[in-house]
């Protein structure tokens, strides 16, 4: 059985199609990421998976739980983290985790919780001196504690500093390898590329493309730019009889060659060979963005 199984979704709120026909399946102990810009689809889409918004078409099934009629049941095998988790301002960090224990029959130990998400020196701090990020680890403490066999985290690192972001992320690949199997909605390319075992490119309510991180940046060409300082004048054209060679643009001073597969190894040979050193050498490799740009002609920001 499929963790998550969702099948030709549409949603629409009175004046805007959110979602128009987005379908996907996740497997038992994935990380799968939900990504696109902002606006496309993604929150309505999670909400509707965690039986939080009603839809208008298509089927979901959670550990094969319909969210519509089986809500009791979808209780004790989801977590949600939203993005707009609201606390009441003084409610203490070991308040909360109580609080929310005691809807679940069978909670996690929530002491242990809390240092497993690196907040166990602020249990007795009330919700609005917590910074940002550990606002964030709280909510996924919240998410975690009824056990849940599938957890939904929605914009998790939004608004966090960068090694904020990178111990978040850190604490997500703890969660899933302690079996439990990850939704992540998030617009942030880097973010889906770090962590997400597969991805669903949404765009305007539907999904432009399904796959790994790597095979969506390899579908969508897997263009990798090099840019370089020649020593001496490059022959474009030797450059372009290059099967890996796809492209040779000259700015100034800069080269810059776009190719496939093996292209830095190529280019590098036919240069050396013309006795040119390539300097202030840097290899780009396609992201995820460039795919989302090729699929849609859009990108993620
Ligand atoms: N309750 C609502 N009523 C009406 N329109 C809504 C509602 N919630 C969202 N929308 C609209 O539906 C579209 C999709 O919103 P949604 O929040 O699902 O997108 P998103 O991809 O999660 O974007 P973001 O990253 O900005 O949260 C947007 O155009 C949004 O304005």
């Amino acid at each position: 059985m499929k963790a998550i199984e969702v099948r030709n979704l549409r949603k629409r709120y009175p004046n805007h199609l959110a979602v128009d026909d987005v379908s996907f399946e996740v497997a038992e102990g994935e990380i799968f990421g939900i990504l696109g810009p902002n606006g496309a689809g993604k929150t309505t889409t999670v909400e509707c998976v965690a039986g939080l918004r009603p839809f208008d078409g298509g089927s979901v099934r959670v550990a094969g739980l319909d969210p519509r009629e089986d809500r009791d049941a979808l209780r004790r095998v989801l977590g949600v983290q939203l993005q707009s988790a609201a606390l009441p301002e003084k409610i203490k960090v070991w308040e909360a985790l109580d609080l929310y224990a005691s809807f679940y029959p069978d909670p996690a130990d929530w002491r242990e919780l809390l240092d497993q998400v690196g907040l166990g020196g602020k249990r007795d701090t009330a919700f609005k001196q917590l910074s940002g990020g550990q606002r964030q680890r709280l909510s996924v403490a919240l998410a975690l504690v009824g056990r849940p066999r599938v957890a939904v985290l929605d914009e998790l690192t939004t608004g966090l500093d960068p090694q904020a972001r990178r111990d978040t992320w850190e604490l997500v690949e703890r969660v899933r390898d302690s079996g439990v199997t990850i939704l992540l909605v998030t617009h942030f390319m880097e973010e889906a590329e770090r962590l997400c075992d597969r991805v669903a490119l949404i765009d305007a309510g539907k999904v432009a493309a399904t796959g790994t991180p790597s095979g969506l940046v390899a579908q969508a060409g897997g263009a990798q730019r090099l840019r370089f300082r020649p020593t001496a004048p490059v022959d474009e054209a030797a450059l372009l009889a290059l099967p890996e060679v796809t492209e040779v643009t000259v700015h100034g001073d800069q080269v810059v060659v776009t190719g496939a597969g093996n292209l830095a190894h190529a280019v590098t040979l036919a240069l050396a060979g013309a006795g040119i050193v390539p300097g202030d050498l840097r290899v780009e490799q396609a992201t995820l963005d460039d795919a989302f740009l090729t699929l849609t002609g859009r990108t993620l920001s």
